[in-house]
């Protein structure tokens, strides 16, 4: 595990105070607070509707909020100029719930695209840029070639991760990355999104329902419920607090079979 869980870190990379979003008359976040800390693999979960996306699509820009206050690498993103902002998003790498790469594009093409957009580069230098990362994401080289279509679910995550990838981001966003995936392929995407985290020193915003996946790689975790995030702090802290949905969540059978095989894989 990371040593972020643990460190007192004045400044958190992304600060989220007093978030406040709904749609007509449905209040879906009121005064909610978030940390992301530097390095940290952060796991927000909470029920289906509890506003996991809404969040995240607030924090890198898709969504403004109804008030308060977003702070990313020390700057008030409200205050910033449409320049400035777009300068702050190209930190950010996105891998949004169902992959949503460009189904008539290849595998190279859909990551070579923000190379090309966003970076400047010519078509070859991207596509060359773009087996680089298609590798860095445990894809083989002969996948690049191919369409969405034609790979498997694991193989389409590898690619869309691939493409979060594209442009060297500091902060991984991830929506349910696991979902859909065997445990296999699921356990195969933990563990390279613990070697990218190190490798990278990435810090990673990850949304999920896969209580496997909390165990096996989230340094903290926020519980987002009533419209706010309603416990933030270190996953054997958390699991245990006094609280209905977090008892029924993390020590119902599911919760507890996940992290008996967390306690089993750290002691072997
Ligand atoms: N564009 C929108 N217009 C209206 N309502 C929306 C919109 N986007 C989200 N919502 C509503 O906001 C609430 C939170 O949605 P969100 O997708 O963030 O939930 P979630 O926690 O990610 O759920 P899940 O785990 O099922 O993906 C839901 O009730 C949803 O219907």
């Amino acid at each position: 595990m990371n040593q972020a869980a643990d460190a007192q870190i004045e400044d958190p990379l992304i600060r989220v105070r007093g978030l406040e979003n709904s749609f007509g008359s449905h209040v879906v976040h009121e005064d909610l607070d978030l940390d992301l800390r530097q390095g940290e693999i952060l796991g927000v979960v909470g029920g289906s509707g509890s506003g996991k996306s809404v969040l995240m699509r607030s924090i890198i820009g898709l969504l403004r909020p109804k008030a308060g206050a977003i702070t990313v690498f020390g700057k008030d993103l409200q205050r910033l100029t449409a320049q400035d902002r777009s300068r702050v998003e190209r930190r950010f790498g996105v891998l949004f719930q169902r992959g949503a790469l460009f189904t008539s594009l290849t595998i190279a093409e859909n990551v070579a695209l923000p190379l090309i957009e966003h970076a400047g580069l010519a078509r070859d230098d991207a596509e060359m840029l773009a087996q680089v990362k298609l590798a860095l994401a445990g894809l083989p080289a002969q996948a690049a070639a191919n369409y969405p279509a034609e790979l498997s679910g694991g193989m389409v995550k590898r690619a869309a991760l691939a493409r979060a990838l594209a442009l060297d981001p500091e902060v991984l966003f991830l929506d349910e990355p696991t979902a859909g995936l065997d445990p296999i392929g699921a356990e195969a995407f933990d563990r390279l999104l613990l070697t990218l985290r190190d490798a990278l020193g990435l810090s990673v915003f990850l949304v999920t329902h896969d209580l496997d996946t909390l165990y096996a790689t989230c340094d903290r975790v926020a519980v987002l419920a009533r419209r706010k995030v309603l416990a933030s702090g270190r996953l054997d802290v958390v699991a245990t607090l006094d609280d209905d949905w977090i008892r029924d969540y993390f020590q119902g059978p599911r919760g507890r079979a996940a992290r008996h095989i967390s306690h089993t894989t750290e002691e072997s």
